[in-house]
């Protein structure tokens, strides 16, 4: 997004339903039109009863009420931008379609929702073709694939080809133009596509590899409200649905670490800030310093992966790739080369043991047998980083992260080992940290961070999705529960953070052959991450 500072904030109303959840309908539509960097309206047209799991009620106040909401807004302020969601009910479209008539906004955006992700209706049967009345009022309509069947009245797409074919159809029937959305498509990608009346070709398309989350309550109103927001900015209808998609991206791949509910949860719309909202320097700027924070854990746990103290080498220009706004980072397009390999992961039996708590011990000693060995020559790692490390920031983290390792690991030689000595590093250990120490010893500092992140990253995403889990079967009692609390700690997830933006820096400055080698590494580490987990003691002694 290219915005300076003194562009002003696009004013969008959001007309909509509400979710006490926060993630969908005008809850979703105000932290979408913010994180856009608009101002957010809203005028409610139902109050509905709903979680992550379903709908429960729906109550429709009297339209007078709706009329007055509209009206007030209407005497008082000038939009740049109107955004439609849930409407529910024949009257309420009727209320909304004359005022769209009387009032119109530079940019109209019209998702005709129908039905929750998580199953319930949204939209009264008989409310269908009063919806239909109201559609030539909007610049663009966003139906989701079960909603672009209804208005092309056609059985629902189950093919990109068939969903482009009813794209036209409807764009021509309506006269707007037709986000035409992938979401619901079988299949690892999500393509979109932009269509307009009396064109064959849609007028932009848009790939990209779905994001492995069940977390996607409220994607498809999010989305409706960034672009409205980002249009209302630019006028640019093609580059705003890109950046609003690839700012989804983002929050799809951050909404794991949200826990909210037990369903289809929220995406984190707000994961491009969060970075920039923990960094001291700008807290002190916005007028809340507190010099006497809280120092952070010194990373002590099983598998402390280096957790320097809170602080501890953030780069002063922690902002840089936030800064960028919706731009992708280098590590996202890592993160998504890596989803099947972190499915894998998660499929793993000590993984799924793990996580509802049922690993026989032995397994998990002996795991963290291995884990020691690996601990030794990570440490190591990190320290042969540092002494790499483009500035003394990334310096300082990557340094204060070996000594942690060092300090956390022999915490636990001495907790859990006892007097009784370790079992030799297996064939995968070995290979796990002779690559480490190869990669961060005589590649260079861009291909040796690439190498250490996944182990970062991916213990801080398989700790999280596992604590979770564990919490559904019980986090009382639950005998790993304080190992993964570890690694969904904040400290760790912030660490992860830190190592990350040094990856997508160096990577910004590096040359293709180097990305290259960055892109190997990190693959091949995530490869290990997966050979770790997998292997047994049977296994390691060739028993079979
Ligand atoms: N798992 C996912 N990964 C990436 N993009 C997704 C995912 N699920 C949905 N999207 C995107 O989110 C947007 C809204 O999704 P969709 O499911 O089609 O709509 P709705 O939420 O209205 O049902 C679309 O741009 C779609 O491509
Ligand atoms: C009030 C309201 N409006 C819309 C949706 C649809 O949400 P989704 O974006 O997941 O289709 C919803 N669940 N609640």
């Amino acid at each position: 997004m290219t915005t300076t500072p003194s562009a002003p904030a696009p004013r969008v109303l959001s007309i909509a339903g509400t979710d006490p959840t926060g993630g969908a309908g005008h809850a979703a539509d105000l932290k979408s039109i913010a994180a856009m960097g608009g101002y957010g309206l809203s005028v409610v047209t139902a109050v509905v009863a709903q979680n992550t799991q379903g709908v429960v009620a729906v109550h429709t106040p009297p339209v007078e009420v709706l009329q007055a909401q509209l009206d007030a807004v209407a005497q008082d302020v000038e939009l740049d931008a109107v955004k439609v969601g849930m409407l529910g009910s024949v009257p309420v479209i009727e209320t909304v379609g004359r005022w769209l008539a009387e009032h119109r906004a530079p940019v109209v955006v019209v998702d005709p929702v129908m039905v929750a992700t998580a199953g319930g209706r949204l939209l009264e049967p008989e409310a269908e073709h009063a919806l239909r009345r109201i559609l030539h009022h909007a610049d663009l309509i966003t139906p989701n694939l079960p909603e672009l069947a209804v208005l092309a009245e056609r059985p629902v797409a189950r093919t990109w080809d068939e969903a482009l074919a009813q794209g036209r159809a409807v764009a021509d029937t309506f006269g707007t133009r037709v986000l035409v959305k992938g979401g619901h498509l079988a299949g690892e990608s999500t393509p979109d596509a932009l269509v307009v009346p009396g064109r064959q070709e849609p007028a932009a398309q848009y790939g990209g590899a779905r994001v492995a989350t069940r977390n996607t309550h409220g994607t498809g109103c999010s989305l409706s409200s960034a672009l409205a927001t980002v249009v209302a900015r630019t006028g640019d209808w093609a580059g705003g649905i890109g950046t609003a998609r690839t700012w989804l991206r983002g929050a799809l791949r951050a909404a794991d670490s949200l826990h909210v509910g037990h369903g289809n949860g929220p995406v984190h719309h707000m994961h491009h800030v969060q970075d920039l909202v923990a960094d001291p320097a700008f807290v002190s700027a916005a007028g809340a310093a507190d010099d006497d924070a809280a120092p952070g854990r010194s990373g002590v746990g099983p598998r402390a992966h280096g957790v320097p103290a809170a602080g501890a080498g953030q780069p002063a220009d922690a902002r840089e790739a936030d800064a960028r706004g919706t731009a992708e980072r280098f590590t996202d397009e890592l993160w998504e080369d890596c989803a099947p390999i972190r499915e894998e992961i998660a499929a793993l039996p000590f993984v799924t043991a793990l996580g509802d708590g049922t690993l026989e011990r032995a397994a998990f000693e002996w795991y963290l047998d291995q884990d020691m060995q690996y601990l030794e020559a990570y440490s190591r790692a990190l320290a042969l980083l540092a002494a790499a490390a483009p500035g003394e920031e990334i310096r300082e983290f990557f340094a204060a992260a070996a000594a942690a390792v060092v300090t956390g690991e022999s915490a636990l030689h001495r907790a859990r080992l006892g007097g009784r000595s370790p079992e030799p590093p297996s064939a995968t250990t070995s290979a796990y940290a002779d690559f480490l120490l190869a990669r961060t010893g005589q590649d260079g500092f861009a291909v040796g961070a690439a190498a250490v992140l996944p182990c970062y990253w991916l213990y801080a995403h398989v700790g999280t999705e596992l604590t979770r889990r564990a919490h559904d079967v019980g986090w009382e009692g639950h005998p790993f529960a304080d190992w993964l609390a570890t690694y969904s700690d904040p400290d760790f997830q912030s660490a992860t953070d830190v190592a990350r933006r040094a990856v997508d820096r160096a990577a910004a400055t590096a040359d293709p052959a180097t990305r290259e080698a960055m892109r190997r590494a990190f693959r091949r580490a995530c490869r290990l991450e997966l050979a770790f987990f997998a292997q047994t003691a049977d296994d390691a002694a060739g028993r079979p």
